[in-house]
Parts: structure tokens; sequence; C-alpha cells
């Protein structure tokens, strides 16, 4: 069957997820001529999930379509929302049920290590066959096994953070996507300048809690300090563990106020946080505007500086660097189009 195995060729050729989604369901379309195909992930917290469209193609349509990047949580439905896609994931097996106008929705779970990660839906004028529900669901395990090695190579093994090499991609196409409309200027019909910032969080005395309760606590606490990234951040924004006690985000937000209030909301869910064994864990955070044609070791070396003056300065504290240089306490450092490499 040729076609089923340039469809998994065209799969696996892609270290972009958001493209292997798309590719997904335009095997699919191909491979099962249904009226459409979708493709939908559960971001967020357990317990206040929701769906985010990955990928949409209808009968007769090239392009997919998806939810925006800069979509709002809020405006994503919630998991519950939608009946057969619950049953499908928390079963975790596959749902048949009525879509529209008298046609079918069979729906598969999409799965990663145990977990059901997503859905999968095809709208059909008639059932599915049993073969082209196993073909499915084959399609579905090799696309499982090809997500696992794109996370054992781009996540950290400790925390399950985007590693530091997947890190400059990243940021390039972030600094290229800056001034796309964010989604709080698309809901009230007037685009606002989206901004992306950096914040470098660098733990606070790392070396005293390996000295004083050793390197097993030390690690638990560097994946706790991931945890409260994750709880604290948006789904859409990116987290990093750079190595050792270093933490690198990656955050969209419309001006520098709202990003202060992001980093100082995190800075504030660690010092509030009680580590077993260890207690209070404080973070130093330094961050910087992501600017237009910026490079990523420039971007970085900013929000770094910031850092460094928040330890120089008594630790536990998030510092701009654009505040910094505007009252005179760091030199402008800014060196837009620099693309070296770390
Ligand atoms: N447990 C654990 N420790 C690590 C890991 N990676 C790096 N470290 C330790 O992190 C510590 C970093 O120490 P320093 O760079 O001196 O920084 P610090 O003690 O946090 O001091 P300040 O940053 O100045 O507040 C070192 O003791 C490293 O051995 C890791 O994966 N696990």
């Amino acid at each position: 069957m040729p076609n089923a195995i340039d469809h998994l060729a065209a799969l696996t050729g892609y270290r972009d997820r958001d493209l292997l989604d798309v590719t997904l369901a335009h095997a699919l379309m191909d491979l099962l001529q249904p009226c459409g195909v979708s493709v939908h992930k559960l971001v967020g917290e357990t317990g206040q999930q929701r769906w985010l469209l990955r990928a949409r193609l209808d009968e007769g349509q090239v392009t997919a379509v998806s939810d925006p990047p800069w979509v709002a949580f809020e405006d994503l439905p919630a998991k519950a929302s939608v009946a057969l896609r619950c049953e499908c994931i928390d079963t975790q097996n596959i749902v048949v049920g009525a879509g529209a106008d008298g046609r079918t929705l069979t729906l598969f779970p999409m799965l990663a290590e145990g977990d059901a990660i997503g859905v999968v839906e095809v709208d059909s004028a008639e059932a599915l066959p049993e073969a082209n529900q196993r073909m499915v669901n084959s399609i579905l395990r090799i696309y499982r096994n090809f997500h696992g090695l794109l996370d054992y190579s781009e996540r950290d093994t400790l925390t399950g953070l985007l590693n530091r090499k997947t890190f400059d991609e990243a940021f390039l196409k972030t600094a290229h996507a800056q001034g796309a409309p964010s989604g709080e200027g698309e809901r009230r019909n007037e685009p606002v300048r989206s901004t992306h910032w950096l914040g470098v969080v660098d733990i606070d005395h790392f070396k005293q809690v390996n000295d004083r309760f050793g390197h097993l606590i030390g690690d638990e606490v560097l994946l706790l300090v991931a945890r409260i990234l994750r709880s604290t951040f948006r789904f859409q924004d990116r987290l990093y563990r750079f190595g050792g006690e270093e933490f690198v985000v990656l955050l969209r937000c419309s001006n520098e106020a709202d990003a202060e209030n992001a980093f100082e909301r995190l800075r504030l869910n660690m010092e509030s946080y009680g580590f077993p064994q260890v207690g209070t864990v404080t973070a130093s955070i330094g961050f910087t505007e992501v600017l237009p044609g910026d490079g990523p070791s420039a971007a970085f070396e900013r929000a770094d500086q910031a850092v460094y003056y928040a330890k120089q300065h008594g630790r536990n504290q998030v510092c701009g660097h654009g505040d910094l240089v505007r009252r005179g306490l760091l030199k402008d450092s800014t060196k837009v189009g620099d693309i070296e490499l770390f």
C-alpha cells in the first residue's frame, strides 16, 4: 500500500510538532476520504483542561486550519463540554457517535506514555469499516512513537521541560512573529502589537541545597520548580531548563508591565512554596523584551545581565533589563541582528 507508506514517510519527516499534526490530518484525509478530519489536543493543568484545535481539514480543502498560537486559554472549549471527546480520552478507546446531518463521528485517542493527550475525529458519511479503524490506530501508534522520539531529543530528562538544544530555533520563530496581533486585540477587533519576553530564572543558593540535603533532594527541588513554572505560565509559553539550576521562559504578552507581573507571580509562587525537607527556595529572575531581528544569544545575554544584577542586589527579585538601562543601572547592550549561537 504505497500511499500509506508515503504518508508514514511524510509523518516522520518533520521535527516540527505543528507540521506533524497537520501531516497526520492530511494522511487520514487521503487514506480514508472522509468528509473531514480534525486533531484536538488537551492543554492546561489537570482538572482545568481545554481543547486546542491542532489541525482540521474538510473535504476539498487544501490547507489545514488550527487555533492560532495566541488564542486565549479561556476562549477554548472546556474538556467536559465536548462529551464524545471526553469519553474517548477517558476510556482511551475508539468512540463512535452521531455527527452533523446524519454523518458519523469516529474518535480515536492519541496516547503518549500511557496518557491520552488528544483525540483524532473522523467525520464520515458512513460508519468507518473496522479495517480502516485498525489502520488509523496503527498510524497513531507510529505517531506516538515518533512523538516519543521527539520528546527524548528535545526535552530535559529530569524535568520534562524543553532543553537548550531547541531554544535557538524557537527563539528565531518567535522573533520573526513579533508584531502579529495579540489575542486581546483580536477579541476587540483592534490589533495590538504583541511582544515576546525572555526570562532567565536562576535558583538562589542552590549549591547550599545540594550541600546540605544531597543531590537527590536537589533534583527534587528542580522537578518542583519545573512544576511551578508550568502552573505559573500559559500553555503557549515555552519553558526550558538550560542545565543546572537555570531555567528560561519565552512568553508572549502585550507590554512590559504584564511581563513583569508574570515573572513576579513566578517569584511569589516559588517563595511561598514549601519544598519538602528544604523549606523555602527562592529565585532571581531577569527578563528582556525580544526585539524584532533579535538574536537568541543577544537576548539571553541581556536577561542574564539582569539576573546578575538581581543576584548582586539581594536575590529573590525580578529585574527587567530595559528598566535597569533606563535607570542608568546597566549599560545598554542591545545588539540587534546578532545571529551567533551559544
Ligand atoms: N541536584 C542537582 N544539582 C545540580 C544539577 N546541575 C547543577 N547542579 C548544582 O547546582 C549548583 C549551582 O551552584 P552555583 O552556580 O554556585 O549557584 P548557587 O549556589 O545557586 O548560587 P547563586 O546562583 O549565586 O545564588 C552546583 O552545586 C551544581 O552542582 C542537577 O541536575 N541536579
